[in-house]
């Protein structure tokens, strides 16, 4: 009931999932669940707008006639109990059941009850044969596959967008020691010097190591931005994009002194709770990025700038139904100030440090294109393939790190892929 519910926000107002599954301010059918109800309302969901355009696809070939246009909550109702048929293991009947259940309480889907019931048997039925075809669709909407066949041409964004399936593993970011953490985890020492658990289920707090401080979760890609800095003893240098923190803590275990701005006071509280953790210190400066003011030009900046958030469909698969073109277009234009802004803040010689989650060459590759085309005062360092070994595919010929979730195979039994992620590094002549 609150999953179909959770869709409709999702896919018919844009609405972002992580809020509305907040425990605390989140939707109130959400709230209202159980512990249990709740973990299995973010599993229907999440496979729910993973396989979308395959559910739908599977659907409309079932259906003589498509639903009116008014019976939009009904196609919310069986698409989410599609979802559990298809893609969880969960008892079919009882999804079945309930979707049936759904269709009579709502007066305006009534009349439809007895259809919901025989179309949902029949995927039953035939689910094996339904799966077994379900490649011929595309499994992200045509829009983004579009854009990324125009990207990383046809192949690789089928690739991409068949890597978006699959949940992503969880990673670590030790603050030293990453072997004898690998060992003592029971985790996979990636090439970016992250960890990545096996198949992990239990609560991250309860793993050895949490409380004292001695990592924090971050995917193995969003680990990249803050080592492009090098050396950063003794160094001043600012991160304006902050919360959570997972970068500003990279930069403090670096040994830099760190400034991290935030505009949201929610996030910079997290962000202190996240620092206070891992008993690394930051000054937290709530503000927005362009009112702020450090008393001296500073050695370098990370902008790790908000961003359609495309490459971390894998976490969040609603991405693709609340973000479009429109937003890409606009967010690259927000970057674009900021990176602008950014480099008003470093001294002569120093550097930003650009990065974002989003796949999209928009907010990447042709906005640091058009900003050096534009400015003889600024240069890109190349980032050297030889200093990352088991990650030279993800350097381009500019020098600049462009990862996707098809990268980094799967390996002695851990789970393969990455965030798609950004970053290169800009100078200031
Ligand atoms: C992609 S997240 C940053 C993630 C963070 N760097 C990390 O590694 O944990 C972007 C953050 O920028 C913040 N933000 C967005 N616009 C901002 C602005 N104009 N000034 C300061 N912070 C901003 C958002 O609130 C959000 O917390």
């Amino acid at each position: 009931m609150a999953a179909s519910k959770i869709l409709a926000a999702v896919v018919d107002k844009r609405t972002p999932l992580d809020g509305m599954l907040d425990a605390g301010h989140g939707n109130p059918a959400y709230r209202a669940l159980s512990e249990a109800d709740r973990a299995l309302c973010r599993a229907i969901l999440n496979a729910t707008l993973r396989h979308l355009p395959r559910i739908d696809a599977a659907l409309s070939s079932m259906l003589d006639t498509p639903l009116p246009e008014g019976a939009r909550a009904l196609q919310h109702v069986l698409t989410t109990a599609a979802a559990q048929i298809l893609y969880l293991d969960v008892p079919s009947h009882a999804a079945v059941d309930l979707a049936v259940e759904q269709a009579n309480r709502d007066p305006r889907n009534r009349r439809f009850a007895k259809l919901v019931n025989a179309l949902l048997r029949r995927m039953v039925r035939e689910r094996d044969s339904i799966l077994e075809h379900s490649s011929e669709v595309s499994p992200v909407p045509q829009w983004f596959l579009k854009r990324l066949a125009a990207a990383y041409g046809k192949d690789e964004a089928l690739r991409i967008a068949e890597a978006q399936l699959e949940p992503a593993p969880i990673d670590l970011t030790v603050k030293s020691n990453p072997e004898g953490w690998a060992e003592r985890l029971k985790a996979r020492l990636l090439p970016t010097g992250s960890l990545r658990l096996a198949a992990f289920e239990g609560s991250i707090p309860s793993l050895e190591g949490f409380s004292e401080g001695e990592w924090w979760v971050q995917d193995a890609a969003a680990s990249i931005p803050a080592k492009l800095f090098g050396d950063l003893k003794g160094k001043r240098i600012a991160d304006l994009c902050a919360a959570p923190g997972g970068k500003t803590a990279q930069l403090a275990s670096m040994g830099a002194e760190v400034i991290a701005v935030e505009q949201s006071s929610n996030r910079a509280k997290r962000l202190r709770e996240n620092l206070a953790r891992l008993q690394l210190s930051a000054e937290v400066v709530e503000t927005d990025l362009f009112a702020f003011a450090p008393s001296a030009p500073l050695d370098g900046i990370l902008l790790d700038a908000p961003c359609s958030s495309t490459g971390t469909t894998r976490r969040h698969p609603d991405v693709l139904f609340t973000k479009g073109v429109s937003d890409i277009e606009k967010l690259a234009g927000l970057q674009a100030r900021m990176v602008r802004h950014a480099l008003t803040l470093v001294k002569t010689g120093g550097v930003v440090v650009f990065s974002n989650c989003s796949l999209d060459p928009l907010e990447g590759e042709q906005l640091i294109a058009d900003l050096l085309k534009e400015r003889t005062d600024v240069e890109r360092v190349a980032i050297d393939p030889a200093d990352w070994p088991g990650l030279q595919a993800a350097i381009n010929a500019d020098g600049e790190f462009r990862t996707t979730p098809a990268m980094l195979p799967a390996a002695d039994g851990y789970a393969g892929g990455m965030d798609g992620f950004f970053a290169c590094i800009l100078r200031k002549r």
